[in-house]
């Protein structure tokens, strides 16, 4: 028997499906079905948008709809929690195609409604229309109740540098995927790019044991940002905050260069988890290259005075004065703001959308 679609189904009923289980939390005065959503907020809003693009963001073949739908949550709060702001409520733009299985919107949604669980946020309303492949908006809210909004250019020399959360896992997992190693079943993402489809690689991609390494591909799959951390930083009077989506040194490179300031790293500080260790081996691969460079965990990385770092944080660095123009142009393609072990970062340090 062949799998009901959404077409079959229509957007009406579709849209009942998906909202009927959500639960809201205390500050929605109305949630889904009407024009608008109304939510009570505590002092200013703080407000972020990110698109989820079947293809450049998941794929069908790597990612369940549960795990879509975790990630689409977590990487839009972990956005709110970078401001240091409490996140409170989330609407989404679905567009798919109509020959989706109902189920997949269904357990995508469900994803969405246990990681907002997770992360303190009410889904509140949203917008679902038709296209050719499967893209994702998220808009997340949150409120600033009492603390000031933690920016990117508030990085003081003499600073510590900490984070908290994880670094290297993603892209570690982003990395076994694209070396076809953690597969989901072929399913109904077999026809995509990277898998012909045949018997023999479809075995040729599931004899892998992951086991050391599975929450490296997990992570990959759905994130999982330090909720509540951002708020704890912002109480602990950090100056200037971040999440890694793209890298810790692109990231932190924003925080330089918006700051006028450089920061140093020092990798022994670095603790390579043993998931990202073993799955380095596997593809004999340096680890700190995913560390340094890798996005998709969502790990928050800040500034402090000296000495108010909060419990739980790894000291990673500090900031000096900026370089001069010299030393900027003498890394083009690198991150002249950034120092790895006195040496200025040359190359890449993470992702960027729209390079091959
Ligand atoms: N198309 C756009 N229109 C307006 N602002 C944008 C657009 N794309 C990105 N921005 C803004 O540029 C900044 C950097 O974007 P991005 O790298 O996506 O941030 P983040 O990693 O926090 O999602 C953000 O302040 C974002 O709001
Ligand atoms: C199919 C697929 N290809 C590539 C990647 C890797 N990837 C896609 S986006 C991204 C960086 C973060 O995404 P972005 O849209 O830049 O997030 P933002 O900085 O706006 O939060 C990475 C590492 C992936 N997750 N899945
Ligand atoms: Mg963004």
């Amino acid at each position: 028997m062949t799998e009901q679609t959404i077409a079959q189904v229509g957007e009406f009923p579709l849209i009942d499906s998906l909202v009927a289980p959500l639960s809201m939390g205390p500050q929605v005065q109305l949630g889904p079905g009407d024009d608008g959503a109304v939510v009570t907020i505590d002092g200013s809003m703080v407000v972020s948008v990110d698109l989820l693009i079947e293809n450049s963001h998941f794929r069908r073949d790597w990612s369940s709809a549960h795990d879509v739908g975790r990630k689409a949550i977590a990487v839009n709060v972990a956005d709110i929690e970078a401001m240091g702001a409490q996140p409170l409520t989330v609407v989404l733009g679905f567009s798919t195609p109509a020959s989706l299985p109902v189920r997949w919107a269904r357990e995508f949604m469900a994803g969405m409604a246990q990681e907002a669980q997770l992360a303190g946020v009410s889904i509140v309303g949203g917008d679902t229309t038709n296209g050719e492949i499967i893209s994702i908006s998220v808009t997340v809210m949150g409120q600033t109740a009492g603390l000031a909004p933690v920016r990117r250019d508030g990085a003081q020399v003499g600073d510590e540098v900490a984070y908290v959360g994880r670094l290297g896992y993603a892209a570690a997992g982003l990395d076994l995927l694209m070396h076809g190693i953690g597969w989901l079943q072929p399913g109904e993402g077999a026809h995509q790019r990277g898998f012909d489809g045949s018997t023999a690689d479809a075995a040729r991609r599931f004899q892998h044991d992951v086991s050391r390494y599975r929450e490296t591909i997990e992570s990959q799959r759905h994130p999982q940002p330090p909720y509540g951390q951002g708020r704890v930083a912002a109480r602990a009077g950090a100056h200037a905050m971040i999440d890694v989506s793209d890298g810790l040194i692109a990231d932190l490179g924003h925080i330089a260069q918006n700051s006028g300031v450089r920061v140093n790293l020092r990798s022994e500080a670095f603790i390579i988890a043993e998931p990202v260790r073993a799955a380095a081996e596997r593809i004999d691969t340096d680890p700190m290259t995913w560390m340094l460079t890798g996005g998709e965990d969502h790990a928050l990385v800040a500034t402090f005075a000296p000495g108010t770092v909060p419990e739980g944080w790894t000291v990673i660095g500090s900031v000096d004065a900026a370089a001069g123009p010299d030393a900027a142009g003498s890394a083009p393609m690198g991150h002249p703001c950034i120092m790895v072990d006195g040496q200025q970062w040359q190359g890449a340090g993470g992702w960027t959308h729209f390079s091959s």
